[in-house]
């Protein structure tokens, strides 16, 4: 449906750009998924700042960006290699770090939470923020498996509220999961998906089910390779070749599951086991937490299923 013209040019400042775009965004958790949402969200033009629990944690958070960086500069920028030094330096320009969560949402457009996948902590962070930012700023949490409005609730701010679902790795994965809940605006919403394409994803909408769509699917796929494993009836590596060669993955699943953390994958199938106990697809599995217990968290400690080059 086209605009009427004046709500065009009402819709776009003379700079070109969308007048209320969001362009400020904060980043809550810079860990795998919230270090990789800041740069894309940086290599895109935007102006983030990405916090974290201390400047230890930052500095590590920022040297896997620039790890990341690299490999996109020495792929996009083969035959232009200063092209590629004033690409990276211009990206990390729009990277700022900070550890004070309240004062790092004072100019935010748009808050993206990625910490830890625990609804209370989700929720205690929320309820901070929202005494701490400007009225206008849109609120979206990064989950994997909690619904989107049971951390709304912790706010006064629903309607500013969604969910924005990336894929690990972030700089890699095209897809972005745009949900809504029941309060969410029309304004939000569409904020949301614009927001998406500007990072240069492409965007589904979702409804706040478990595990919106990918996960709905994934999770249950990923547990079941776990149990048959507990069953004996193959090696880890047997599956994961299995399904890489027979189903055309690129990654099997226990590949899968190191590379996005033990403990995450712990944390969701947990969640689902206590909301839906009789579900035996969301049933916990006795060797995840086996590994979970003995610290075997996957790639980002060298070592999970399988022992990798950290
Ligand atoms: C029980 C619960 C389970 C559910 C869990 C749900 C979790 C969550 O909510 C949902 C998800 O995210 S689910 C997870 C969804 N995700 C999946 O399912 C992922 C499935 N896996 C894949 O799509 C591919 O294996 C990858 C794209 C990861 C790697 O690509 P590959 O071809 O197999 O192998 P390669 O050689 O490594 O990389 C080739 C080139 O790609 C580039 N590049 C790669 N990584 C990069 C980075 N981080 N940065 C920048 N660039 C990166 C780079 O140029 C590299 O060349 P280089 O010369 O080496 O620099
Ligand atoms: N790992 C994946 O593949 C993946 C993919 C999509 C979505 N997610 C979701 O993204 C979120 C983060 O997952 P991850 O894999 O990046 O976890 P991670 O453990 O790699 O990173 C979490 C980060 O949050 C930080 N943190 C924890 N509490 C904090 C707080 N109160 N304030 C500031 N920082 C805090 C931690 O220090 C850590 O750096 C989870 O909700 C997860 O379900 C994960």
């Amino acid at each position: 449906m086209s605009l009427p013209f004046r709500t065009f040019v009402r819709n776009f400042s003379t700079s070109g750009l969308k007048k209320n775009a969001i362009k400020n965004v904060t980043i809550i958790g810079g860990g795998l998924m919230g270090a990789g949402i800041a740069q894309v969200a940086a290599s895109t033009g935007h102006s983030v700042v990405m916090v974290d629990q201390n400047t230890d944690i930052l500095n590590k958070s920022k040297a896997n960006i620039e790890k990341s960086l690299q490999r996109v500069v020495k792929k996009k920028y083969a035959e232009d290699p200063k092209a590629g030094e004033a690409f990276l330096s211009q990206v990390l320009g729009n990277l700022a770090l900070e550890t004070d969560a309240a004062t790092s949402v004072k100019k935010a457009d748009l808050v993206i939470e990625a910490i830890v996948e625990n609804l209370k902590i989700k929720q205690e962070l929320f309820k901070n923020l929202d005494m701490a930012a400007p009225a206008s700023t849109i609120f979206a949490s990064n989950t994997s498996s909690i619904p989107i409005k049971e951390i709304a609730v912790a706010t006064e701010r629903a309607d500013r509220f969604g969910g924005l679902h990336y894929f690990n790795p972030v700089p890699m994965m095209k897809l972005l999961e745009v949900i809504r809940i029941p309060q969410t605006s029309d304004e939000t919403f569409d904020k949301l998906l614009a927001f998406g394409k500007a990072m240069g994803k492409v965007t589904v909408n979702c409804k706040d089910t478990p595990g919106f769509i990918v996960n709905r699917l994934l999770v249950p796929y990923m547990m079941e390779a776990v149990r048959m494993v507990e069953r004996g009836e193959a090696t880890p590596k047997d599956v994961d070749t299995a399904m890489k060669l027979g189903a055309g993955y690129p990654m099997g699943p226990f590949e899968l599951t190191d590379y996005v953390g033990l403990d995450t994958c712990k944390f969701i199938i947990d969640g689902w086991h206590e909301k839906y106990p009789d579900h035996p697809l969301f049933a916990p599995s006795p060797l995840l937490n086996k590994y979970v217990a003995e610290g075997k968290l996957g790639n980002k400690v060298g070592e999970g299923f399988y022992k990798s080059k950290k």
